[in-house]
């Protein structure tokens, strides 16, 4: 076997571990070159199309390409058809030409599709929102509570809170969820709301969870708290109001409190803290309270194959994520159940809703 370098490494361990690092270095331009043919409108383009589109085609519909530019277009579409995001077909009228379509992935990011996740695209991979990893090594050494704030001179929401278009695109995002949750909740958890006469959705935005279900339950009082920057302005039904506030310091008293990633935004001291603030507001209605979460459960390590280790990396990554952004962090079950026993709650149980998503009940 051949050897090189100073320690007399094999050389195919070599290779592989040069490969491996290379291939590492580089990965970040499969996120841009996703970017970049959202940004360009390649998916609809595809989709309007109709039939396999070829290069010249694809090129000839693309609106705002500078002809100068035409030639690498088929080279941005190879890594999009090697990362999964196009695929190559033969065309219907000349089956010795092939041109892309859509894969299962890349329908997911259309935009009139209902389940799109190009917004959660635009908000991760915008700059504002790119930059904290960027200087993640900086703030390990600086005294700053996030790479957020040593990248922006803000926190996350606060500023949200100052720049209109970030607050937008931010909420725009977390609202996209919302129609594929809902429907995953009437249809899995129903039974997690029935019998509830009133309900918080503490952190809920735009309201979009709320509003879908005070609908489905007529009768039941729904309320969204969120920073006041948030409900600024929005209007409620005869079910459903909105307030201002801070979960930090109170939450409005219900039978049942909602929060849906929440919990994953914040270190464990304050998720004890908004743990307690929605224990008062459960205790002050009756006696048949609970704290109703959608969030991640981080799987365990003893339990990963070859099929759920991307899952696996995805929760890795957006634990990073929350570090970069926000004091949060992903949580295994465990982590869970020290919150609920920290905070003063005696029960809870954990049902997986979807991909990332369980749904956890909490009882006082
Ligand atoms: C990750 S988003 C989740 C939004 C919504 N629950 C959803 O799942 O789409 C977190 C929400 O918490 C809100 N938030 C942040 N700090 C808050 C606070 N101190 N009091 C109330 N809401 C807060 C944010 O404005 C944002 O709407
Ligand atoms: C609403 O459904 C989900 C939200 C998130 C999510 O994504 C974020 C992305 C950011 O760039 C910054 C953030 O602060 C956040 C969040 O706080 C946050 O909750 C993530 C999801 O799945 C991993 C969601 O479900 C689709």
């Amino acid at each position: 076997m051949d050897k090189v370098g100073d320690k007399g490494e094999n050389v195919n361990d070599l290779l592989e571990a040069h490969a491996h690092v290379w291939n590492h270095m580089f990965s970040f331009l499969r996120s841009m070159s996703l970017k970049c043919a959202i940004d360009l409108g390649i998916p609809e383009i595809i989709q309007n199309h109709g039939n396999p589109i070829t290069v010249p085609e694809l090129v000839a519909v693309l609106p705002t390409l500078n002809p100068a530019k035409a030639c690498h277009i088929s080279r941005l579409m190879r890594i999009l058809v090697h990362s999964g995001f196009f695929a190559h077909r033969k065309l219907h009228n000349d089956a010795q030409q092939v041109g892309y379509v859509l894969t299962n992935a890349s329908r997911l990011l259309l935009k009139n599709n209902p389940l799109s996740v190009t917004p959660f695209l635009k908000v991760i991979l915008d700059p504002i929102f790119m930059k904290p990893s960027q200087l993640m090594g900086t703030w390990f050494q600086n005294d700053d509570p996030t790479p957020f704030l040593t990248a922006n001179g803000q926190t996350m929401y606060g500023h949200c809170g100052l720049d209109p278009s970030v607050n937008s695109l931010f909420n725009e995002a977390m609202a996209s969820d919302a129609r594929l949750i809902t429907s995953l909740l009437m249809d899995k958890c129903k039974g997690a709301f029935e019998g509830l006469e009133s309900l918080v959705d503490v952190g809920g935005g735009t309201g979009t969870l709320a509003k879908a279900i005070a609908h489905a339950f007529p009768n039941l009082d729904c309320t969204v708290l969120d920073l006041p920057y948030v409900v600024h302005g929005l209007q409620g039904t005869h079910n459903l109001k909105y307030v201002g506030g801070n979960m930090f310091e109170s939450v409005p008293a219900a039978d049942a409190v909602i929060l849906k990633w929440i919990f994953h935004n914040w270190n464990d001291e304050e998720c004890v803290t908004i743990l307690k603030r929605c224990k008062e507001a459960i205790s002050k209605v009756g006696g048949k309270g609970k704290v109703i979460i959608v969030d991640m459960v981080v799987m365990d390590e003893e339990k990963l194959n070859d099929e759920n280790s991307k899952t696996f990396e995805t929760q890795l990554f957006m634990d990073i994520h929350m570090m970069a952004m926000l004091t949060g962090r992903e949580r295994r079950e465990q982590d869970w159940a020290n919150l609920f026993s920290a905070a003063a709650f005696t029960n809870y149980n954990i049902v997986p809703i979807l991909g990332l998503r369980s749904l956890i009940q909490v009882y006082p």
